[in-house]
């Protein structure tokens, strides 16, 4: 199994980047574990309480169910990955099976920040996008597909997004094998970062 985890800040295009990839390579040979999926359960807070979470801070994911997961994968067993609301800000209650595969990906802002999970990865690649353009891409995204409006995104974006990229985040390029900038539509890294798989597999 080669496993590849994909970083990079809110709105930088690592969605983008992952479904390219998936475009690339035969159907059935890839799975994805989604970060996003991953953030710790908080069905025991109200809905005001949830709110207030820093989403953006390691602590708020369960990283250690990652690492569990990806090596019951790694074992070829199945595993159930949670479904997240971002609409309710918890768990759902609902899960996806989600099978071993030739190439397993994992995506999401902080992946690259725990070092269990990290030394797991055989290709770390960040992508990397303006912070500006970041911004933009959020606002629009989180209006139309999270139930956000103006004042919520650039609220959350002073507070804790802003700080915590630059803390938690940014720093994490470091450790990239592969840096793809998407300011615009990168064709060529995708190629790349294909040939890489294809070579490997
Ligand atoms: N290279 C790009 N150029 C322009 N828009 C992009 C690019 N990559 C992604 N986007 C757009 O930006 C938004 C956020 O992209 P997404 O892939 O969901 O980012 P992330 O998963 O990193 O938060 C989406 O609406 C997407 O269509
Ligand atoms: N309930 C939540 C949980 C997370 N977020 C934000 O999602 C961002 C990470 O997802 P991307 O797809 O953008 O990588 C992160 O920056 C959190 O602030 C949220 O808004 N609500």
């Amino acid at each position: 199994m080669l496993i590849i985890g994909i970083a990079g800040g809110t709105g930088c295009g690592k969605t983008t980047v992952v479904n390219q990839i998936l475009n690339e390579l035969p159907e059935g040979e890839v799975g994805i574990l989604w970060q996003d999926s991953y953030y710790k359960d908080t069905s025991h807070l109200s809905y005001d309480e949830r709110i207030k979470i820093n989403f953006d801070h390691p602590r708020s994911i369960d990283f250690d169910l990652i690492v569990a997961h990806l090596k019951d994968l790694k074992n070829n067993k199945p595993i159930e990955q949670p479904v997240y609301s971002f609409v309710k800000h918890n768990r759902t209650g609902d899960a996806i099976l989600t099978h071993p595969r030739k190439v397993m990906i994992v995506e999401g802002i902080l992946i690259l920040a725990n070092p269990e999970l990290r030394d797991m990865f055989d290709i770390k690649i960040f992508v990397h996008a303006d912070s500006d353009e970041r911004l933009i891409r959020r606002l629009k995204r989180d209006i139309k597909e999270r139930g956000r409006d103006l004042d919520e995104v650039l609220n959350r974006y002073q507070t804790t997004l802003k700080p915590m990229h630059n803390q938690f985040i940014e720093p994490t390029k470091e450790y990239a094998d592969i840096i793809i900038p998407t300011n615009k539509h990168n064709t060529v890294a995708i190629d790349i970062v294909r040939t890489i798989i294809n070579d490997k597999l």
